[in-house]
C-alpha cells in the first residue's frame, strides 16, 4: 500500500489555511482518483464514513508511502519504487528573498531569504512532509538552497539533507560518509548552476519599479515575460531555458526514471522554463506563467509522462495557486 502519504500530501496542498486542520473531505474532493487501502485508513485513523465521501476512487500511484506505519521497511519502499515506474516530483520556488522583499531585479545575486521567506520555505516543507524525498537538486544561490534546507526540516522522515560537493576529488573524499545507517537517513542534495535565475544583465540591483517609470511598463513586461527578448546584457527566458531544460533532461529525468522522487528547488525562471517543457507550454503560454514564492507543486513521473498535481481547483482555493497560466500581469 502505497496511496496514503500521497493523498496526505495532496491533501495538504489544498489550502494554507487547512494545512493544521484540512478535513478528510477536502482532501478526497481533490484527489478524486486514488485507490485507497484498508491500511492507508487505518494509519491515518480514518473511519468508513470517509470512504464515503470519496466517490470515484480509481487511480492507485504507488509513488509514496505511508511514513507513519512503522511496520514497513524501507527496502519495500524501494521495490515499490521500482516496480511502480513512477516518482514524484516537486518543485519550489524559493521563498521571498531580501531583495524581492525590496523589489529589486535579483538574478544571479546572491540574496539570502527574508522573515517572511524564511517562514514560506518552512510552510512549503510542511505542505511535502508526507512525500517521501530521495533526493534533491537546488540552483548555486543560497535562497533556493536555504529553501529547501528550511522546507526539510518540517518532513516527517526527519532525514538529513546533505549537500554533495563534487568540485574537486578531495572535497569528494574529504565529505564522504562511513555508517551504512547515516547515509540512509540523510538526503543527498545536487547543487547546480544551471538551475540558477536567468541572469538579469543590467537589471540586476535595480528597483522594478523605478525601471517600469523609466523604460515604460511595456518594455519591462517585455523584459521580465518575453521569451526570447532577453534584458540589456542579460539571459532570455529562452537562453536560461537552454541550460536549466538541458540540465532537467540530463541530470533529473534519470532519476525519476530509476524511480526516485525528486524536490528541485529553484527560481521563477529557470522553473518557469522546466515547467514549460513538463507542460509542453508554447513560447506565447509561458508569457502568463506566473510562479509564487515558497509554493510546492507536485508532478508525477509516469510512464515517461509527467503529470501535474500541484494547482488545486476552484475559486475558494485562489490563495494557494501555484501556478496559473492565465495571470495578469502586474508591474511592481
Ligand atoms: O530575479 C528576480 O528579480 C526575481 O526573482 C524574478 O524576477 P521576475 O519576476 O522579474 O522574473
Amino acid at each position: 500500500m502505497a496511496t496514503g502519504v500521497y493523498n496526505q500530501a495532496i491533501g495538504a496542498f489544498q489550502s494554507n489555511s487547512h494545512i493544521n486542520n484540512f478535513n478528510h473531505q477536502h482532501k478526497f474532493n481533490y484527489i478524486g482518483r486514488l485507490v485507497v487501502t484498508k491500511d492507508f485508513f487505518s494509519s491515518y485513523g480514518l473511519s468508513k464514513r470517509d470512504l464515503r465521501v470519496s466517490k470515484c476512487i480509481e487511480y492507485q500511484t504507488s509513488v509514496v508511502d505511508s511514513v507513519s506505519s512503522a511496520s514497513r521497511s524501507r527496502t519495500s519502499d524501494r521495490d515499490t519504487h521500482k516496480k511502480s515506474n513512477e516518482a514524484a516530483l516537486i518543485l519550489v520556488r524559493h521563498g521571498e528573498s531580501l531583495w524581492n522583499e525590496k523589489n529589486l531585479f535579483t538574478g544571479c545575486v546572491d540574496v539570502p531569504l527574508s522573515k517572511k521567506g524564511i517562514d514560506e520555505a518552512i510552510e512549503a516543507g510542511k505542505r511535502i512532509s508526507s512525500i517521501p524525498v530521495d533526493l534533491i537538486f537546488t540552483s548555486a544561490l543560497i535562497r533556493a538552497q536555504m529553501t529547501a534546507m528550511l522546507a526539510m526540516t518540517q518532513h516527517r522522515h526527519m532525514k538529513v539533507p546533505i549537500i554533495m560537493h563534487n568540485e574537486s576529488e578531495q572535497a569528494r573524499e574529504w565529505s564522504q560518509v562511513f555508517c551504512k545507517d547515516t547515509k540512509e537517513h540523510s538526503i543527498p542534495v545536487i547543487a547546480a548552476w544551471q538551475l540558477n535565475e536567468r541572469m538579469y544583465g543590467e537589471l540586476q540591483g535595480l528597483n522594478k519599479q523605478e525601471t517600469a517609470q523609466r523604460y515604460g511598463k511595456e518594455q519591462v513586461h517585455e523584459w521580465r515575460r518575453s521569451y526570447n527578448i532577453p534584458p540589456p546584457n542579460g539571459e532570455s527566458l529562452e537562453m536560461c531555458a537552454e541550460r536549466a531544460v538541458a540540465y532537467f533532461r540530463d541530470q533529473i529525468e534519470p532519476q525519476l526514471l530509476s524511480g526516485k522522487n525528486v524536490m528541485v528547488s529553484a527560481h521563477g525562471n529557470s522553473l518557469r522554463s522546466i515547467i514549460m517543457y513538463l507542460d509542453k507550454l508554447t513560447s506565447q503560454e509561458v508569457i502568463n506563467l506566473e510562479l509564487s514564492t515558497g509554493i510546492p507543486m507536485l508532478y508525477i513521473f509516469k510512464e515517461g509522462r509527467f503529470i501535474r498535481r500541484g494547482s488545486p481547483i476552484g475559486p475558494t482555493e485562489a490563495g494557494v495557486y501555484a501556478y496559473t497560466r492565465r495571470c495578469v500581469y502586474k508591474s511592481c
